[in-house]
């Protein structure tokens, strides 16, 4: 596999670590070694584990016909629409941690993707390490889903148990920017648009539609003060902002909003940068998928995976 990697922030540097360190041992069990070709920064950045080929230019990536597969790990879906766009048209693959695309673009993306025969995999752009997307759309299949109900942003679950301990809200949110958590724009994770961007994508795993992005009802945890979160605490409670999505007669509901949670639920055991989805199934009843859901390691291990999965094929 002939690599290029565009974006070398939190999740590129990890992907970049993972694939360093664990190289050898995995082109052991796949049989095929992954040369990464050309990385992509607005800013040279330099690693202490490993030398690369680097470019400011993604162009160069995508003109670059040595090249077979792209991690796009840019956000946003400006740029990065480009090179999805450019990647699976010209027939090659794509992985993207990318939700805010997948939730504004997916359908043109998705379809594109399967016109072309080429391989378009995202398993971290929901609960980032948390394997969910795969065993949702390959293990839970046969069911018809009934309601899909999560804790999907690292951010605020962190934010939020942080000022359970007394850290102010913008306390909470430094720390939690510091390390490496929030969107490079913070208000897509406080206010709700993130977790928007999540359930979203698993509802079109799940039901095979991906709603109107501007039909989406959403509240974020931007106007919940410390106050809100210590009375919660007093009545035995806690405050979890969840995204969730249900079949309403022929509608597919999707709505994102904080939410009080009792003691005897497992959403509120969920703390700090922990991620969960509940996914309820004809058949197989309530399945839950829990792990961090931010992070360099976290998610890099997700990318990780979705690039030995176009190797596996
Ligand atoms: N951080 C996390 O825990 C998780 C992130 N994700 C997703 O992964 C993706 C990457 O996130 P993350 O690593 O945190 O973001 P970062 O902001 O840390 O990294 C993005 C990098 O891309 C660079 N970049 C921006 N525009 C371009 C461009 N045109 N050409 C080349 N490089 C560019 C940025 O440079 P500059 O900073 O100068 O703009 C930055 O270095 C996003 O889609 C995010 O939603 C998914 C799951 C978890
Ligand atoms: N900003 C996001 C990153 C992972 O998707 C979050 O905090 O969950």
């Amino acid at each position: 596999m002939k690599l290029g990697v565009i974006g070398l922030g939190t999740v590129g540097e990890g992907v970049l670590k993972i694939l360093a360190a664990e190289g050898s041992r995995l082109e052991a069990m796949f049989g095929e070694k992954i040369e990464v070709v050309r990385v992509c920064d607005i800013e040279e950045k330099s690693f202490s584990f490993g030398e690369y080929n680097f470019t400011d230019n993604y162009r160069k990536i995508l003109e670059d016909g040595e090249i077979d597969t792209v991690v796009e790990l840019i956000g946003g879906v400006g740029v990065a629409l480009e090179v999805a766009r450019e990647v699976l048209g010209s027939g090659r693959n794509l992985v993207s941690a990318n939700k805010h695309l997948l939730a504004l673009h997916g359908k043109e993306l998705f379809e594109l993707a399967e016109k072309n025969r080429v391989k378009f995999y995202f398993e971290a752009a929901v609960g980032g390490g948390i394997p969910v997307l795969t065993p949702l759309a390959e293990g839970l299949f046969p069911n018809r889903f009934e309601r899909i109900r999560g804790v999907l942003n690292g951010t605020c679950n962190y934010m939020l148990s942080k000022m359970e301990e007394g850290m102010t809200y913008g306390e909470a949110l430094r720390d939690a920017q510091e390390r490496g958590y929030a969107e490079a724009d913070p208000t897509f994770d406080v206010a709700g648009i993130d977790t928007g961007h999540k359930i979203s994508v698993l509802s079109y795993l799940a039901w095979g539609e991906l709603v109107d992005f501007s039909s989406i009802s959403i509240t974020g945890i931007d106007k919940l003060t410390v106050e809100d979160v210590a009375r919660a605490r007093s009545e035995g409670k806690r405050y979890k902002l969840l995204g969730e999505a249900f079949k309403e007669g022929e509608d597919l509901v999707v709505r994102v909003a904080p939410q009080l949670v009792d003691t005897d639920e497992l959403l509120y055991s969920v703390g700090g940068v922990y991620n969960a989805v509940e996914v309820e199934g004809s058949y197989t009843g309530k399945t839950i998928f829990y792990g961090e859901g931010a992070g360099m390691d976290a998610t890099a291990s997700a990318v990780v995976s979705d690039i030995y999965k176009v190797i596996a094929g």
